[in-house]
């Protein structure tokens, strides 16, 4: 019925306090501040391309293009990837030729691989691009560099000469990701002034003479570290929306359980169901809070660059890179997982877990393929324990490698069940993990002759203990979180038992590594999961107002099955009969195709 809360009698169950505990999920950031931002970027870009323009143009070039990129006098595409090259950016093939008599550069696209692939914005909307191209002065190669290139005439918008741009076309499923104009882009010969090369960290003078970069090279991808800090945060957002969507449903779909005329069973209640959406729901609260410190390091980090400080950079990097991979691929499979957690009406668009999906799942891609960005992370952590003989002390995420000859005669001293709750025995379980498998890897390592080949040779090993490195730092961050002063009745309770299932999931999750690497015991293994069961019990009553806390609209998360008010089944049937099919009752096509079949004479008892 219309105006019931059929969720009531759950919310009514509640042990926190709720207000608070949106307070607490929102944080310091307004999420629905950055969904407008993010419906913008969907629809053009600018959450690059201005950054991008930060970051690599100088002053006198920020002061004449942000004006124009921000009231939107100028569209841009941050234009990076070709079709040949988008995870190898040092590969990029379109080239920026200097003409010292022209004193201009000359992009071109050498080879059909060179052409510019992908570029949200580029297809039909975008009016200028941030082309990166290889820089080349008297025939010497500088390496990829960013150009500033005008695309289309701001008076009719038609291309200018010697540029070709197409949209790239369909891409997954029917998803709202269609409305991105994703394009395709040829350079042939096309000239601009060199003061649209962005020399804020290398420049190119009048003479033709290469000024290199006096800062890290590295600064150069500064954008992409920047859009990868922000991705964890969409993580946590893309994530949640499914688990509201889900958990409510849970609550609402009754399935077998009757007896004696009583009610079916909630969903809700059955292990299986709570196994599997727990740990989601524990999930995005703590993709939320690592995506919060994230960003607090990351602000750090550009405050340090300002003062040339860049002793956190390759951290930066590192966490960025490793958050983003992990983070996108728990959301996308969450969200999968959300999606068959809610049978067959969760396959129904009316859902929003289809559309949720097919918009989310290119974040394990875009911005980074999360294999490269995670091999980004074993390279650091390969480095610093390398280091270790040269007396280098690790801090940040990786001081726990620090005391790795410590770690490595780490056993657990886990007991009882109970003794799981403990977040410090946690921790150190995650780090002795994450130790022993890299000082693994990095001890394999040393058997080769050339470090490359066997980097190459143990990839898939690093890649395990890059995602163990990275499980720690959320598990870590999450554990720091709750070490804050959080007002509200039983709220830092909840969140405690949201940290423990997080932790104790990912551990039964990757048991394997925790008795291969010796840090617990079968024993310890399994009281780890007993107390998972019993935290999944504690959850229960409070599942609908851990979701409420997301405090997300109906309008925002569009689905039949996530309504606040659980009113789903009228809604269902409501939504449905929207569908123009629906419009007539004998559907088009019938009496040309079906009918004559219908009305065929049988033939000896055959049709
Ligand atoms: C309520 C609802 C709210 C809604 C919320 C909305 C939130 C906001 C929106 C968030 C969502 C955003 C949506 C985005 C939309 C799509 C956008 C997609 C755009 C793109 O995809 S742009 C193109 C992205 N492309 C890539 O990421 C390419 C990946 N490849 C690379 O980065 C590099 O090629 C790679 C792999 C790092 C290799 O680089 P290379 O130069 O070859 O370096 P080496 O591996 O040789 O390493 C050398 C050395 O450099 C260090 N290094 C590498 N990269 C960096 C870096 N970025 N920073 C610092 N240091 C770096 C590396 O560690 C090595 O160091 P050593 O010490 O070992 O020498
Ligand atoms: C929706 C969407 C939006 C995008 N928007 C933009 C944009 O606005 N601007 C832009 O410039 N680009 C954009 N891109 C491109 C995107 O950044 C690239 O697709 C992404 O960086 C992955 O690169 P790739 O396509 O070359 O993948 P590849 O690197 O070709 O990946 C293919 C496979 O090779 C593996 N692989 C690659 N290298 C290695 C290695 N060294 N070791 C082990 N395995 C490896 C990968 O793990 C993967 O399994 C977008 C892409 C998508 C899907």
């Amino acid at each position: 019925m219309e105006g019931v809360d059929h969720l009531a009698h759950e919310r009514n169950k509640a042990q926190f306090d709720v207000a608070v505990m949106k307070a607490v999920w929102a944080g310091s950031r307004d999420a629905y501040e950055l969904f407008h931002r993010f419906s913008r970027l969907v629809a053009n870009d600018p959450e690059m391309f201005i950054p991008a323009i930060k970051a690599q143009a100088t002053e006198e070039q920020q002061k004449q293009w942000l004006p124009l990129a921000n009231k939107m006098k100028i569209i841009g595409s941050y234009t990076q990837t070709e079709l040949g090259h988008g995870s190898n950016v040092r590969g990029l093939e379109t080239t920026a030729t200097f003409d010292p008599k022209t004193d201009e550069f000359v992009l071109n696209s050498p080879t059909l691989t060179a052409t510019k692939w992908w570029p949200g914005g580029l297809g039909k909307i975008a009016t200028h691009a941030l082309a990166h191209a290889r820089l080349i002065i008297d025939d010497k190669d500088y390496g990829v560099h960013g150009f500033l290139v005008q695309l289309r005439s701001l008076d009719d918008h038609l291309t200018l000469p010697g540029i070709t741009i197409g949209d790239i076309g369909m891409k997954y499923g029917s998803g709202a990701y269609n409305t991105m104009d994703n394009g395709s882009l040829i350079f042939d010969h096309v000239r601009i002034p060199r003061n649209q090369m962005l020399m804020r960290l290398s420049q190119v003078t009048r003479e033709g003479k290469y000024v290199p970069s006096n800062v890290p090279r590295q600064l150069s991808y500064g954008t992409m570290v920047y859009v990868r800090q922000k991705i964890v945060f969409d993580a946590s957002i893309a994530l949640s929306r499914a688990v509201c969507i889900s958990t409510r449903y849970s609550a609402v779909r009754r399935q077998f359980g009757s007896h004696n005329g009583s009610p079916e069973t909630q969903v809700i209640d059955y292990k299986t169901q709570q196994a599997r959406l727990f740990p989601l729901l524990a999930s995005a609260y703590a993709i939320r809070f690592v995506s919060e410190w994230l960003n607090s390091f990351y602000k750090d980090l550009l405050q340090r660059l300002e003062a040339k400080d860049f002793s956190t950079l390759p951290e930066a990097h590192a966490c960025t890179a490793g958050l983003k991979s992990i983070t996108t691929s728990v959301a996308a499979d969450g969200i999968e997982e959300c999606r068959k957690l809610c049978g067959g009406h969760g396959y129904l668009t009316s859902s929003g877990l289809p559309e949720l999906s097919a918009v989310y799942i290119p974040a394990c891609t875009y911005e980074g393929d999360n294999v490269v960005m995670l091999l980004q992370v074993a390279r650091y952590l390969m480095k610093t324990i390398s280091q270790l003989k040269s007396g280098n002390k690790p801090v940040g995420t990786t001081a726990y490698l620090g005391r790795a000859e410590q770690l490595m005669q780490y056993h657990s001293d886990v007991l009882r069940a109970e003794d799981w709750l403990k977040p410090n025995v946690v921790v150190e379980a995650f780090e002795a993990r994450a130790a022993r498998m890299s000082m693994a890897c990095a001890q394999n390592l040393s058997k080769f002759n050339n470090p490359e080949d066997g980097f190459q040779e143990l990839s898939a090993d690093l890649v395990e203990a890059a995602t163990a490195h990275c499980q720690l730092i959320i598990v870590s961050k999450f554990i720091e979180k709750l070490q804050q002063d959080i007002p509200g009745k039983g709220v830092k309770e909840q969140l405690g038992v949201l940290r423990s299932i997080y932790a104790l999931f990912l551990l039964h999750k990757h048991i394997g590594d925790f008795l291969s690497t010796d840090c617990i015991t079968p024993k310890q293994g399994y009281l780890a999961n007993e107390q998972l069961r019993s935290l999944y019990s504690q959850v229960r009553p409070n599942a609908i107002a851990l979701v409420d806390a997301f405090n997300y609209t109906d309008h925002f998360l569009s689905s039949v099955l996530g309504r606040y008010d659980g009113n789903v089944y009228p809604k269902l049937y409501e939504e449905a009969w929207k569908d123009p099919l629906n419009d007539t009752s004998i559907p088009d096509g019938f009496h040309e195709y079906v009918q004559p079949m219908l009305k065929q004479p049988l033939h000896h008892g055959r049709l």
